[in-house]
């Protein structure tokens, strides 16, 4: 296998966004999860993207884990690799994305491009500060996110603060400009010592610069937005292979949709009141006594009484005031550890009776359940919501399980009524 462009995302939600970015651009593509082991057989693609769970691991781990991914990529042939992030630049001061950004590119010499905006899915970057819709970062949801709260929409100043080099801005009027502006505007950049750039972009057109300028070199940094300028310039190569069509969803084993919630953003806390409104039979699991060790007995019964006919939806989501007084009290890497854990715990045991059909949302969330269940690499099906496309195992393990793994922010109103239908 040689591949055209390869990617190591920092989560797995966020991986399966890109990965099916890919797949709608017209390249070949598995999602796999870490490196995968030498006796995994995959297709013959021309995209990698291998999913970590790394966003808020410490800065070594994620660093070590990204280099051993981005090893693996060239290793097969990936002239480029993207470290895809999220689209809202979920961070904190102490890491991952500088860090992470700065590692890759020592084994390159270059100044990457860094930029997470994705217009079609409202995130934009104006003079280096990232607008969600109409809002600022720091004035967003995101501002109260459980594990990464975001307070400063100036990516310069996030990416500096996680930086050991300067780090500089390609304004809008160089992307403009072109792609041969931009690459002027990064050999100055160079020139003054920065260690990476972050660019502007605003209207779906930009991403075709910036993921041209970004070929030209070997490293880049962004979410799907960027992702998908590099594989519409990949495409444009004429080199992929002939376009697959999306593996359709398997038929139900057993009747129901398992869902499970664990992302605390506003757009998900929304989707649950929705779903409950409609009748989607929802759990809001006990999180005091998941935390005091206990809980899951209880909602494993329901869940399987609900599944023998329908769909279930259990949440740990709670909104922001409940979820700093749990935090406060408990610790945060605590509580996230222990309600992703209890999550992970009820699908692996609904797995264990036959389950057919899982939709997951929340990154972190989706980490731990993907990880219990022990899943290794996924072929990408159609999308059941934009950035959200159902996905198949690769090999024996769980072979006739779809899932779907949806980032807290996406998916519409109606996403697990919908989902459930799917
Ligand atoms: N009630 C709660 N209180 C505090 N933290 C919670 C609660 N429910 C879930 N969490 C944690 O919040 C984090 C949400 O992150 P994640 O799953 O990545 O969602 P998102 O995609 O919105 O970022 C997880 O670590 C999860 O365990
Ligand atoms: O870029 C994005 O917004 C998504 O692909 C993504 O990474 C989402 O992360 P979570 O919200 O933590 O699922």
């Amino acid at each position: 296998m040689s591949l055209l462009l390869g990617a190591v995302a920092d989560d797995y939600t966020g991986a399966s966004d890109l990965a099916g970015t890919f797949a709608g651009a017209g390249l070949r593509v598995v999602q796999t999860i870490g490196v995968p082991p030498g006796d995994l057989a995959l297709p013959e693609v021309d995209a990698v993207v291998v999913a970590l769970k790394s966003r808020s691991v410490p800065a070594e781990r994620a660093v070590a884990l990204s280099r051993a991914a981005d090893a693996w990529l060239r290793e097969r042939g990936a002239p480029h690799v993207l470290f895809k992030v999220c689209s809202t630049f979920d961070s904190t001061d102490a890491g991952n994305i500088g860090p992470v950004t700065e590692a890759l590119a020592a084994r390159t010499g270059a100044v990457p491009l860094v930029c997470p905006a994705f217009p079609r899915n409202r995130r934009t970057v104006y003079r280096g500060h990232l607008f969600v819709g109409d809002d600022r970062l720091d004035e967003s949801p995101l501002k109260d996110h459980p594990l990464n709260p975001m307070r400063d929409s100036s990516l310069v100043r996030t990416l500096a603060r996680q930086s050991t080099r300067p780090v500089g801005l390609v304004a809008l009027e160089t992307v403009e400009a072109g792609v041969e502006a931009v690459l002027e505007r990064l050999a100055l950049l160079a020139e003054d010592g920065c260690g990476s750039a972050v660019i502007d972009a605003v209207l779906d057109r930009h991403l075709d610069v910036l993921g041209r300028a970004a070929l030209a070199g070997p490293l880049s940094t962004g979410a799907s937005g960027l992702g998908l300028g590099l594989a519409r310039a990949v495409a444009g190569q004429g080199r992929a292979g002939p376009a697959e069509a999306p593996r359709p969803g398997r038929d139900a084993g057993t009747p129901g949709t398992l869902m499970l919630a664990g992302s605390c953003s506003a757009a998900t806390l929304g989707q649950i009141d929705r779903a409950e409104a409609s009748g989607v039979p929802v759990l809001h699991l006990d999180v005091a006594a998941l935390l005091a060790g206990g809980g899951t007995a209880e909602a494993l019964a329901w869940a399987r009484q609900r599944l023998a006919s329908g769909p279930a939806l259990l949440a740990t989501s709670r909104p922001p005031a409940e979820v700093a007084a749990l935090q406060a009290r408990f610790g945060a890497a605590a509580v996230s550890e222990r309600l992703e854990q209890a999550l992970a715990e009820i699908a692996a045991a609904l797995a264990d009776d036959g389950l057919s059909r899982l939709v997951v949302a929340g990154g972190e969330t989706s980490g731990a359940v993907v990880d219990r269940l022990g899943f290794q690499a996924f072929a990408l099906g159609p999308e059941i919501a934009p950035g959200v496309p159902l996905l198949e195992a690769v090999g024996a393990r769980h072979a006739g399980l779809s899932l779907a793994l949806k980032s807290g922010n996406f998916g519409g109103p109606d996403f697990f009524a919908d989902a459930a239908r799917a």
